[in-house]
């Protein structure tokens, strides 16, 4: 990935800026965040997450800076100001199965450590997918994650009143297991200091909106790998979903795994080639250069390069 609008560090040069200013906040107890998650090792922690927090810090520092400016501006003083309210956004985006839900939820648990007395939460777009019933009936079941199969209203609805501060939103739960929405499964976002939106369509422009997702976000990460690696980490992820399911009557793909082994291979490949590096290549990449930062995995999920905005 080269371009003018980013600038290029390899792992070796991001992983300098690790507390480099002597003023930010060391994180303590990486030991027992690694062991949370013990797929991701102790030094892509350090070496890139680490950095990555102390950057988002800056920008987390440069919004709380500039809302105060605001507020002396329009002359208010001794009130509630309007930051007190406005939930710092942090957007999370890459093809399916490139580790976007694995990196989201390590950055939480991060940012939670750094941040000790704000409330960090995480939403998967996910949820706003229409539920099956309906992808059925507008005939875009082969389109699941798709522009189209989202509802983005409902989805931009939401994250506006997360936004500016609104309590107790409603938002609705996707299962894997069901390959579904969960019926009447509805989830409440207590309102958040800091939200990582995390979703393959979380930089898209929505077609006849009049907003759209990046507006709301103070901080963007695109989660980029070569598509071959990324197919290898779906179809492992499929094999492992199959061998779940297969003991599970409930589970959507119950009755696949009595399939034989090269007739499930196929529909694995057939579900990646047709759906989702389709998907990747006509709607998820052309918006990686939306993000602020590219984190770009090599083979085994290492982040080797990073990739900064310039403006
Ligand atoms: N850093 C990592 N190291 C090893 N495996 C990983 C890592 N990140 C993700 N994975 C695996 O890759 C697959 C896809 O990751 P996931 O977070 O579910 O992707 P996404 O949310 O983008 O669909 C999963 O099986 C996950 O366990
Ligand atoms: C629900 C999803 C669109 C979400 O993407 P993810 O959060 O897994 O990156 C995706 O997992 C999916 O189901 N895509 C449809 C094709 C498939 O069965 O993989």
């Amino acid at each position: 990935m080269t371009s003018e609008l980013f600038t290029h560090y390899s792992r070796k040069e991001w992983e300098q800026f690790n507390q480099m200013k002597g003023n930010l906040k060391p994180i303590v107890g990486l030991e027992e965040l690694v062991s949370l998650n013990d797929r991701l090792s102790q030094q892509d922690v350090k070496e890139v997450y680490v950095p990555l927090v102390h950057y988002i810090d800056v920008m987390f520092n440069n919004k709380e800076d500039y809302e105060v400016e605001r507020d002396n501006f329009f002359g208010i003083i001794g009130e509630k100001s309007s930051f007190e309210n406005n939930t710092f956004m942090i957007g999370v985006s890459g093809s399916v199965a490139v580790g976007k839900s694995t990196s989201a939820r390590v950055l939480q648990r991060l940012l939670q450590k750094y941040y000790p007395e704000k409330r960090i939460e995480l939403v998967t777009t996910d949820g706003f997918l229409y539920p099956n019933e309906e992808l059925e009936r507008r005939g875009i079941m082969k389109r699941k994650g798709f522009p189209e199969s989202y509802d983005m209203p409902r989805l931009l609805e939401f994250m506006s009143k997360v936004k500016v501060g609104v309590d107790d939103v409603e938002y609705p739960t996707y299962s894997h297991e069901i390959y579904d929405i969960v019926p009447g499964e509805v989830q409440v976002m207590k309102k958040p200091d800091i939200l990582i939106v995390e979703g393959i369509n979380a930089f898209q422009l929505p077609e006849n909106q009049q907003t759209y997702m990046n507006e709301f976000f103070d901080f963007s990460i695109y989660i980029d790998a070569d598509p071959l690696h990324i197919k290898t980490w779906f179809m492992d992820r499929f094999k492992m979903h199959m061998e779940s399911a297969k003991d599970d009557p409930t589970n959507y793909f119950y009755e696949i795994t009595k399939w034989p082994p090269e007739k499930v291979e196929d529909y694995g490949n057939e579900t990646w080639y047709t759906i989702n590096l389709t998907n990747l290549v006509q709607h998820i990449q052309p918006t990686r250069g939306r993000a602020d930062v590219i984190l770009y995995k090599g083979k085994n999920h290492s982040i080797d390069n990073v990739y900064v905005r310039k403006y």
